[in-house]
């Protein structure tokens, strides 16, 4: 698990693990007897303290890599704490520290339950980074942190049971491969920018095509001049915006982000009269959409700026328009990369005919799409 947490560059994973494994080890050798015995006592009450309050601790962190200086401040951190625990105990001296104890964690001696007040309260430490992390980052690695300190909750909770630190382990672990798995996938097959499936994914889905589709390529207009006109990251505004409305696709289509400006529409199980209204749809919601551009030029302190401080001249509404070329598969196109390149080559005749507007390969319709007024043109 830590190798997968070190080769994936997920360093919170490997802490995580580390928490786990060096708990997980102390329970094993330490904690086979009785917690009537002063030794065991003592180091249940201390590992049920640091694995709720590291977990919350390695939700804190950003990922920051392993063999970094704070990586290595990270993992003394813990194997210091767990090392020193292991080394007290080792030597036979851990239980001296009992009449040390505070009155939270002896009364559950006192009671026989499992949880002292004093690790519920380091639970909810814990748990609150956690959550605060999961709604902030929504990450895969939060959830698997959430789900390890659920499942040591119950470890510590039903502790007599037998078997139960290695079923909490091993859900622990389960819980953090998962989310290792599941970080890989989407950094491979989900586009970091628009959040809509990327070029990879595309490539899985054509495999899977039957013997009747369509592919659409589509690209954003004079997306270049637009770029350099309001600058790179409104440009990267622009294209979540696209990529959000081409993700709204009906008719059972679906959008890939193909690369750059570039989108890709997938019609399984249609031919290109019929993926064209849905198709045309996409085109012209993304040319009526108001796209607020805040003003780059407005000046900083001057009396024009003064002038052009309120709300309506602080931004302005252009509309982006899409060129599309769409493509069909048939007996003298079979291969989906082929109908890929026709969809291309359609797509470049969209453009000739002046943009916002969708070509077919095969397909004429009577009317043909016809190119919209602008809002704003920024060509
Ligand atoms: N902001 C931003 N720009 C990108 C990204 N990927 C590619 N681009 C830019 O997209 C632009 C593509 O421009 P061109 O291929 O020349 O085409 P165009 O300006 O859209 O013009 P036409 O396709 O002829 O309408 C280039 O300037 C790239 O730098 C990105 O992720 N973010």
């Amino acid at each position: 698990m830590a190798l997968l947490g070190y080769g994936f560059n997920r360093s919170r994973i490997l802490f995580a693990a580390l928490n786990l494994t060096c708990a997980y080890w102390l329970i094993q050798n330490g904690l086979q007897t009785s917690l009537n015995q002063p030794d065991a006592f003592v180091l249940f009450s201390i590992i049920s303290l640091l694995l709720p309050l590291h977990l919350g601790l390695i939700a804190f962190y950003k990922e920051r890599g392993l063999l970094t200086p704070i990586g290595i401040i990270r993992v003394l951190l813990i194997a210091v704490s767990y090392g020193a625990l292991g080394l007290i105990w080792s030597n036979g001296s851990l239980g001296l520290y009992l009449p040390e104890l505070p009155m939270m964690m002896l009364e559950m001696l006192l009671h026989e339950y499992y949880l002292s007040e004093a690790a519920a309260i380091a639970f909810t430490l814990g748990l609150l980074p956690i959550l605060l992390s999961f709604l902030l980052r929504k990450t895969y690695t939060d959830a698997a942190l959430f789900a390890s300190l659920i499942s040591a909750l119950i470890m510590l909770s039903w502790f007599n049971q037998p078997m139960i630190s290695g079923l909490f382990v091993s859900a622990s672990l389960i819980a953090l491969a998962i989310s290792v798995v599941q970080n890989s996938y989407r950094m491979a097959f989900i586009d970091e920018l628009t959040s809509i499936p990327a070029r990879r994914a595309l490539q899985d889905k054509l495999s899977t095509l039957g013997k009747k589709y369509t592919l659409a390529m589509c690209d954003i207009d004079h997306f270049k001049k637009f770029n350099d006109t309001y600058g790179h990251d409104v440009g990267d505004q622009v294209l979540k915006m696209v990529a959000a409305k081409l993700n709204q696709v009906s008719g059972g289509g679906k959008a890939y982000r193909y690369g750059g400006e570039e989108f890709t529409l997938v019609f399984p199980g249609k031919n290109e009269a019929e993926a064209l209204p849905y198709i045309e749809q996409l085109r012209e919601t993304i040319a009526n959409y108001p796209m607020h551009i805040r003003n780059q030029n407005r000046p900083d302190d001057n009396e024009q700026g003064q002038k052009m401080r309120s709300k309506e001249d602080d931004s302005e509404i252009v509309s982006v328009t899409i060129s599309i070329g769409f493509c069909e598969k048939t007996a003298e196109i079979p291969d989906p990369h082929a109908v890929i390149k026709k969809a291309d080559e359609a797509l470049y005749t969209s453009k000739k005919n002046g943009r916002n507007c969708s070509t077919a390969v095969h397909y004429q319709p009577e009317a043909k799409s016809r190119r919209r007024g602008h809002r704003k043109d920024y060509a």
